[in-house]
């Protein structure tokens, strides 16, 4: 049975071949080299292991989200760059810009707009499933791209992960499952994502991040995704050991997300002083 996630991949891939057909794979190498001399990629993995941060509170990564396919339309957001600010000056970490257009309204435009208006890493959320979209994202700026675990056979996840690499960028791994964080974690994974929503239902569970967190090594970058409504699933999370938590909904639907992000790292500190 076709899932949701291989749903979204259809409609990822056929975009992905318009947009090879307007600049051919070789070109994009070239714009992404250009980036990577030009303009280097910041450096998430250090951002969202402590960073400019000199608390112990828990790292946000804090998205800008137009969409999704369980809620449908979230927030009428006029500019990803203003909010992205906003994030910045609450002390967020990275700022995640989805780029997947069908399910969640996002473009790349929302990732040039962010990337040139903060100064912390940029994540490109999006289903990462050809060497194409990790130049793409390098060459737009992209200092951090997602892997999605469920989405990619091993000899996939190990290349585009070395590419990542290679590109001077990090890539958050995303697991939901113990066997998908072991694949993870043996092709090198730096920063490592337990999603706590189910991709084939949808589900959100919080509870999952606790249930799979043991299972992440000392040494990576544990992340914890979705879920967050208020400081108390923050706070949860913290205490079951994340470094950083990415948050979507909660913030672009919060009238003053700055003070959001604020709240939400206060609530860390009480669990871990
Ligand atoms: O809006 P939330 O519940 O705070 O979730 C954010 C983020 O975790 C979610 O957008 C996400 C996690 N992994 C993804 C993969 C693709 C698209 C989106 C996602």
């Amino acid at each position: 049975m076709a899932t949701v996630l291989d749903e979204i991949i259809v409609g990822v891939r056929a975009d992905l071949e318009e947009r090879r057909r307007e600049v051919p794979l070789q070109a994009m190498r070239e714009r992404a080299a250009v980036a990577v001399r030009s303009s280097p990629a910041r450096d998430a993995h250090a951002a969202l292991a402590g960073g400019r941060l000199d608390d112990h509170g828990i790292r946000i990564i804090s998205e800008v989200k137009r969409s999704s396919p369980s809620k449908g339309a979230l927030a009428d957001i006029a500019s990803p760059a203003e909010l992205a600010r906003r994030y910045e000056a609450g002390g967020a970490s990275a700022v995640s810009v989805l780029t997947e257009r069908h399910r969640f309204g996002g473009s790349l435009q929302d990732l040039d707009a962010v990337r040139a208006a903060v100064d912390i890493p940029v994540l490109r959320k999006d289903f990462t499933v050809d060497e194409y979209m990790i130049h793409e994202a390098r060459a737009h700026g992209a200092d951090l791209i997602l892997l999605i675990v469920a989405a990619l056979d091993d000899s996939q996840l190990a290349e585009y992960l070395a590419l990542t690499h290679e590109l001077g960028m990090n890539a958050l791994v995303e697991a939901h499952t113990v066997e998908e964080i072991e694949r993870a974690v043996a092709v090198g994974s730096r920063i490592v994502g337990v999603n706590v929503r189910n991709l084939k239902t949808l589900d959100v569970d919080p509870r999952n991040y606790a249930a799979l967190a043991p299972n992440l090594p000392a040494g990576v970058v544990r992340v914890a995704e979705s879920g967050v409504q208020g400081p108390e699933q923050v706070a949860d999370y913290a205490r079951d050991g994340a470094d950083a938590v990415l948050v979507g909904e909660a913030l672009v639907r919060h009238g003053d997300p700055s003070q959001a992000i604020r709240d939400f790292r206060a609530a860390s500190l009480t669990v871990r002083g």
